[in-house]
């Protein structure tokens, strides 16, 4: 997949693509649908499939002091783009000019002159250009003005109503993290390099792989049975764990990450990238009178963990 932030020379071979629109936050089973979109009008036309996305997020430009809403940062967006077969990711930077723009100006100067795209797919709810005026409606008299093919996605249902980065945000919030993947199609993950931490862990008997949540929608705090995937180093793999997502109230923590104890592994993890996926909410993070009830408690976690996650 090339990622293209950048359209005043562009490649010709980065030209004549069938994208879809969006923040792509999550990269739900409703953007998955838009992306299916994409990629049947592309094999009509014979053009590769792309999507066009904005970064920052335009709520975070709009609101850069509104607390963190993302879900999944764009390094692993585009990771997990990547994987539904996207060939080409337009990743254009949100700033002044891009938000001044008219919705005409947008579908001139962007989708059709900037990066000469052949066809685009939009939600029925998309709204563009400067005060979001522009309409998925518009968008298709622009496209026959300046010919693009346009392609408006309907919104995909879940089980209680519209599936949508919102929705995703509030099960976790709620501590639901199943609901959450019934709408994104996978497993909610944290992804990230390992970061050191006090180094007690150890010393408890409980070392926890610690990875910063800053810039991500906080889940519910407290304790998860969690997948976890070494992505790469000497310890590359799947393994199984419990994780305490939060402020570690037992250490007068202040900054939330995520801990993760591994169960059946010891070894370096330091300079490795994980993605840790949260299965399922056990408790809220405690303090405890004593080292001891805290570990018998790690331990009774760690039951609980495992066989959750060794349940079909
Ligand atoms: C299964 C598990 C449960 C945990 N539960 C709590 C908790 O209830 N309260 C708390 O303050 N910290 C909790 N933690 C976080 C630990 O306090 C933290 O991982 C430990 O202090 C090690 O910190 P370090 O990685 O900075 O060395 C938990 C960690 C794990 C792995
Ligand atoms: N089973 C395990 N689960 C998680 N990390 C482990 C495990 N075994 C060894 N480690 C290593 O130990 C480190 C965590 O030890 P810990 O004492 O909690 O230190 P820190 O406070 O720096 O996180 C991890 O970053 C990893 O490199």
């Amino acid at each position: 997949m090339r990622i293209i932030r950048d359209f005043t020379y562009l490649d010709p071979a980065d030209r004549g693509t069938s994208v879809a629109i969006g923040n792509f936050d999550g990269v739900h089973i409703g953007h998955q649908s838009v992306i299916e979109l994409a990629r049947t009008a592309g094999d009509k036309i014979g053009a590769p499939l792309g999507v066009l996305t904005f970064e920052p997020h335009p709520r975070q430009y709009f609101a850069p002091d509104a607390p963190p809403f993302r879900l999944m940062n764009p390094e692993a967006r585009a990771h997990r783009l990547e994987k539904l077969g996207v060939e080409k990711l337009y990743e254009l930077n949100f700033n002044a000019a891009l938000a001044g723009l008219t919705p005409r100006d947008f579908a001139e100067k962007v989708i059709s002159e900037g990066l000469g795209l052949k066809h685009v797919v939009v939600g029925a709810d998309f709204c563009f250009g400067k005060g979001r005026k522009g309409t998925a409606e518009d968008l298709i008299a622009f496209g026959e003005e300046l010919g693009f093919g346009v392609t408006i996605a309907r919104l995909l249902e879940g089980d209680n109503g519209e599936v949508s980065s919102t929705a995703i945000r509030n099960a976790l919030t709620d501590g639901r993290p199943r609901d959450a993947a019934r709408m994104l199609g996978h497993w909610h993950r944290i992804d990230g390099p390992v970061i050191g931490g006090e180094q007690r862990g150890r010393d408890l008997g409980y070392p926890t792989a610690n990875m910063s949540i800053e810039g991500l929608h906080p889940p519910k705090f407290g304790v998860y049975a969690v997948l976890v995937d070494v992505l790469d180093g000497p310890h590359k793999g799947h393994y199984r764990g419990a994780a305490s997502l939060g402020v570690r109230p037992m250490f007068n923590g202040e900054i939330p990450n995520l801990e993760t104890f591994i169960f059946d592994f010891s070894g370096d993890l330091y300079s490795a990238n994980l993605s840790v996926a949260l299965v399922e909410y056990l408790r809220p993070e405690e303090t405890f009178d004593s080292l001891e009830a805290f570990i018998a408690q790690m331990e009774n976690d760690c039951i609980r963990a495992r066989a959750i996650l060794d349940a079909p």
